[in-house]
């Protein structure tokens, strides 16, 4: 189940911080928990996907950011892996499905009309839901893509033949207004990682983005 908040993973903390968040975001109802580590070697990465899976221990689904290879990986070993979340660099999705198979989940990016153009001509199955954005501004992301605005996500979710994770900069305040604009769900970092209290963070947003609890 992809609608709701997901928290990416904050690259810039120490990993007992780290930990620490995402059991308090798993506890507070967070649908999903993407590891994101852009300067993570394999097998780091593999070894935080583990640590993070028991963490987040089944309450959200756990998604690999880029790497499939990691997430099949850390499944050889005995990590629960719910699927990946994929760039436009990264492996064709049509391929990550195959050797994820049926039951995984599939994130997509996209946020320029030939990604949505590419979404359309999927197949059926093959792509669970696109995350898109940048909403507003974001440090978290280098080099990330143009700003949309709650309006231009908007018009990007009506065009989409999938569910629409927003992502970028998003706060508690943005979250009606994305829910009302079409979002599947919102997807956010420093919302969640530099709050004071992770897990009061998480529950606001999970309860304003229609989260299961
Ligand atoms: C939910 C969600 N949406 C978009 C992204 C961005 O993915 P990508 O463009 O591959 O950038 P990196 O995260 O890999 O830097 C995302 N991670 N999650
Ligand atoms: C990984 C990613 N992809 C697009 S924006 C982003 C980071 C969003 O982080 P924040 O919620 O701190 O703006
Ligand atoms: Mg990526």
């Amino acid at each position: 189940m992809t609608a709701g908040l997901h928290l990416v993973t904050d690259e810039r903390l120490g990993r007992d911080r780290l930990l620490a968040v995402v059991a308090a975001a798993a506890g507070a109802g967070v649908a999903a928990v993407q590891v994101r580590a852009k300067h993570a070697t394999a097998r780091e990465f593999t070894d935080l996907v583990a640590a993070i899976s028991a963490a987040v221990a089944g309450r959200a689904l756990v998604l690999v950011n880029d790497r499939v290879d990691v997430a099949l990986a850390a499944r050889h070993v005995g990590v629960r892996v719910d699927g990946v979340h994929l760039g436009q660099d990264d492996l064709d999705p049509v391929v990550a499905r195959t050797l994820l198979g049926p039951d995984a989940t599939v994130g997509w990016t996209a946020h320029a009309p030939e990604h949505l153009q590419a979404a359309h001509v999927l197949p059926p199955g093959t792509v669970d839901y696109l995350g898109v954005g940048l909403v507003h501004p974001t440090t978290s992301k280098a080099d990330g893509p143009p700003v949309l605005g709650v309006d231009g996500f908007g018009a990007f979710a009506h065009a989409a033949p999938l569910p629409c994770i927003a992502i970028g900069g998003v706060r508690l305040a943005d979250v009606p207004g994305l829910m009302a604009a079409g979002a599947h769900g919102v997807a956010v970092v420093s919302a969640i990682s530099e709050a004071a209290d992770p897990g009061r963070a998480a529950a606001d947003l999970v309860a304003a983005a229609g989260g299961a609890r």
